[in-house]
């Protein structure tokens, strides 16, 4: 079987500036993601997660290399890719419905008005905020507004969500809450995503599959670490699963310990698969 999403020897290089050098990224990056996986990526600040992902949105190109989704190469943005970053991005001027309205009626051009505004709803329900969806953004908390922008991604029927670190500026009840009406609609939908963190838990609770980026310049993925814990997942109950600090321990130990060894001849060309469930 083709896979939905396919990285094909990717390198990311930014030119020299002044006294600078030219800075290579990641080198060399192959990677497929099937469809409707949850897929998160970790690895030490800079190694280039955001340039992966921007590059995937289509916001920034690759050096060298391909990216094909679908069977279609990847080039500019488009909206079968919807992204969600850490600072909400939305338009000031409408409310939380308006907000959504506006991604889904350039989704959907062909819905009617009141087909439109129930679907907008609908989504706007599912991450809690059917109370609040006539506030503008400087009404909401920075957490509701989050959940907007979730709701308007959701909406929008992207075939590839991309998440950057979307829950990084909340606090952890905050983020908690989030996090499970994440899974939820995640649940319903079954969208392939690809998402950004720095939270080793929040990749266990939602990921499928975490990668493993070493650290830069000329970064690789290292690993791809599978999460075989069983679903539903509620993060309450997850901690009582025994894989669970297998997985855990091993991510910690590879950002801790194993980042910085993947130069030079020792780089990997594609991933390491582990499944530290099935580790002694
Ligand atoms: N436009 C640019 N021009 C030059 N260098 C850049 C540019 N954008 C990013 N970089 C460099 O590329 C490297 C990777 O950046 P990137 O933002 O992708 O890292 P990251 O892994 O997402 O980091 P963080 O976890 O801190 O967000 C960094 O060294 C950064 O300085």
């Amino acid at each position: 079987m083709k896979s939905f999403l396919t990285l094909e020897c990717l390198t990311k290089t930014f030119p020299a500036r002044k006294k600078e050098p030219e800075y290579i990224v990641f080198e060399d990056v192959s990677y497929t993601i099937d469809k409707g996986e949850f897929v998160c990526i970790i690895g030490h600040s800079g190694c280039g997660k955001s340039t992966i992902l921007n590059v995937l949105a289509g916001l920034d190109k690759p050096s060298t290399g391909y990216i094909s989704m679908d069977g279609k190469e990847v080039i500019g943005s488009s909206l079968d890719r919807g992204v969600v970053f850490q600072n909400y991005s939305l338009l000031p001027w409408l409310t939380a419905l308006q907000n959504v309205v506006f991604g889904v009626k350039a989704r959907f051009p062909n819905k009617s008005k009141i087909e439109i505004k129930e679907h907008s709803l609908k989504y706007l329900k599912m991450v809690g905020l059917a109370e609040n969806v006539n506030k503008k953004p400087s009404e909401l908390s920075g957490g509701m507004r989050q959940r907007v922008s979730i709701a308007r991604a959701f909406a929008t029927h992207p075939k590839l969500l991309l998440l950057d670190e979307p829950f990084g500026a909340l606090d952890a009840l905050t983020r908690g809450n989030i996090q499970d009406e994440l899974i939820k609609i995640w649940g319903e939908t079954k969208q392939t995503v690809f998402m950004i963190t720095h939270d080793v838990d929040e990749a266990i609770l939602l990921a499928d599959k975490i990668i493993l980026m070493s650290n830069g310049p000329k970064a690789c993925i290292a690993e791809e670490v599978i999460v075989n814990l069983p679903r539903p997942r509620e993060r309450g109950k997850i901690i009582d699963e025994e894989g669970y600090y297998k997985i855990r321990k091993h991510l910690i130990k590879f950002l801790v310990e194993r980042s910085s060894d993947f130069k030079g001849d020792k780089r990997r060309k594609t991933p390491l698969i582990v499944d530290p469930t099935k580790e002694k």
